[in-house]
């Protein structure tokens, strides 16, 4: 029989105990799983079945919290206060293509890098020094000092350039093991800023500017998008997705950081399409139309998913120009492209489901009621309004793994004065459209941080519509 070990309450003792039932909960999962011990050369805890996904989360969020107890108030502080050299170092990693300077099979010296990107050898060793203490990079096992391998995290800056996109310094879920031949050939262009790191926290640190011009504005006066930081950067009435249009190269960075999501388990619409009951809505002449549906990923992916519902992607004329050429001839009887401004009333009738996919978070609270206020004229008793979105927690979180979404929180704030929503809000918002419109809860989606937040229109008399 193991010994039991026993710790005063509180103390550093008793946490690590809770750590270690957790450290061996998820070491027999895995193996049961067969997996390879993970290490930080190669992750292989991609894809992992809910439930060991849920015990690694607790995992992480106690190891967290234990770090943040022993460093004390003010390591806390300090180590925030210097969290920004971390951007820096990820930002001369890109700009100066050190990740694609280090070969994927074999070490590189500091030198050998420095040559190759034409920097001295002290600047690319100290950049990649600090970026070690992230297990950005690592000194290659076993050898003299100085010669650098990839870890996995490195691997994937040099290999995916829509993780490098995207790139989230912190983003816990980086993964890497899977390289296909094609990936390993993708080169990266130099120069090319990083959309979250570059693009959007140059931006969201002009925060302060803009609450401070534009607070005294009444109530829902002080509800637009031209009033975030990105017009403090840009000029006044200036919105980001304005400044997307008059930049393409921004745009196809935007467009990338936006697949690199879509790609991991989180986003995956697979897992959103599979986490709804669609039966009740699959009969026949039944239609569902994706508003701000962009190219159609996830209209295709319901229509795969589905016999008879009808799908019409509902976008600006860009994207819906784009989806229809995208379109599989297989699928062309069943999804039709429709530009539309989802501010205009909502043209097609008797609708039968809505969709609103990563929209509404990019809208304050007036716009969103907007957004859906316009849907009012397709209403039918019955018709759906299926919002898949974040949903943040309504009581106070402090778990590390939910911390994403209060970044993505802030940077809405920062770059669309717009906000994620906890459940409540979400349903403070669907009863501001109309009295007939009633929020029936969300579903959560199985092996993801997103829900669907549903609503349904009623009729006063008709029969009252469940989930
Ligand atoms: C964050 S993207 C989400 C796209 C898609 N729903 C998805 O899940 O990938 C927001 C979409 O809203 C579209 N959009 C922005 N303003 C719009 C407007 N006024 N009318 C219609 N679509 C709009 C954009 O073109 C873009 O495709």
């Amino acid at each position: 029989m193991k010994p039991t070990l026993t710790a005063p309450v509180g103390s550093f003792t008793e946490l690590a105990l809770e750590i270690l039932q957790l450290a061996s909960e998820l070491d027999s999962k895995l193996a049961r799983q067969n997996r390879k011990q993970t290490t930080f050369e190669f992750d292989t805890l991609q894809d992992l079945p809910t439930d060991i996904n849920a015990t690694r989360k607790e995992f992480i969020n106690k190891t967290h919290a234990a770090k943040q107890l022993a460093l004390g108030a003010s390591g806390i502080l300090r180590e925030l206060v210097f969290q920004f050299t971390d951007d820096i170092t990820l930002r001369a990693i890109h700009d100066f293509g050190l990740a694609q300077h280090v070969p994927l099979d074999r070490p590189a010296t500091f030198q050998e890098i420095g040559q190759a990107s034409g920097l001295d050898t002290s600047i690319v060793e100290r950049i990649l020094r600090h970026a070690m203490t992230n297990h950005i990079f690592s000194e290659a096992p076993g050898m003299p000092s100085g010669r650098v391998v990839h870890t996995g995290t490195s691997r994937l800056l040099a290999t995916n350039p829509d993780a490098l996109a995207a790139a989230f310094p912190k983003d816990i879920f980086l993964t890497t093991s899977r390289l296909s031949s094609e990936q390993k050939q993708w080169t990266i262009p130099a120069n090319e800023p990083i959309v979250l790191v570059k693009d959007l926290a140059s931006i969201s640190i002009h925060l302060n500017e803009a609450i401070l011009r534009w607070r005294d504005l009444p109530g829902d006066e002080r509800d637009e998008p031209t009033q975030a930081a990105t017009a403090i950067v840009y000029g006044p009435g200036q919105t980001y997705f304005e400044v997307l249009k008059n930049d393409e190269a921004r745009a196809a960075r935007f467009s990338g950081a936006m697949r690199h999501f879509a790609e991991g388990a989180d986003g995956d619409v697979e897992r959103m399409v599979a986490s709804y009951p669609w039966d009740a809505l699959d009969t026949e002449k039944a239609v569902l139309i994706d508003i701000g549906g962009g190219t159609g990923g996830a209209a295709r992916a319901i229509a795969t998913n589905t016999q008879h519902l009808q799908l019409v992607v509902q976008d600006l004329p860009g994207p819906v120009t784009k989806g229809a050429e995208l379109l599989p001839p297989t699928l062309g009887s069943r999804i039709v492209f429709e530009a539309h401004d989802f501010f205009e009333a909502q043209p097609r009738q008797g609708v039968d489901a809505f969709f609103l996919r990563y929209i509404l978070h990019n809208w304050s609270d007036k716009n969103a009621v907007r957004i859906l206020k316009a849907l009012v004229p397709g209403m039918k008793h019955g018709t759906r309004v299926l919002i898949n979105e974040y949903v943040l927690p309504d009581g106070p979180e402090t778990r590390y793994t939910q911390k994403f979404h209060r970044n993505l929180d802030i940077l809405m704030l920062t770059v669309w004065n717009a906000k994620e929503r906890t459940e409540t809000m979400w349903k403070e918002i669907i009863e501001a459209v109309d009295p007939k419109l009633r929020f029936k809860g969300s579903r959560p989606i199985e092996g993801s941080t997103f829900s669907i937040v549903e609503a349904v229109w009623e009729e006063p008399g008709a029969t009252p519509m469940g989930k």
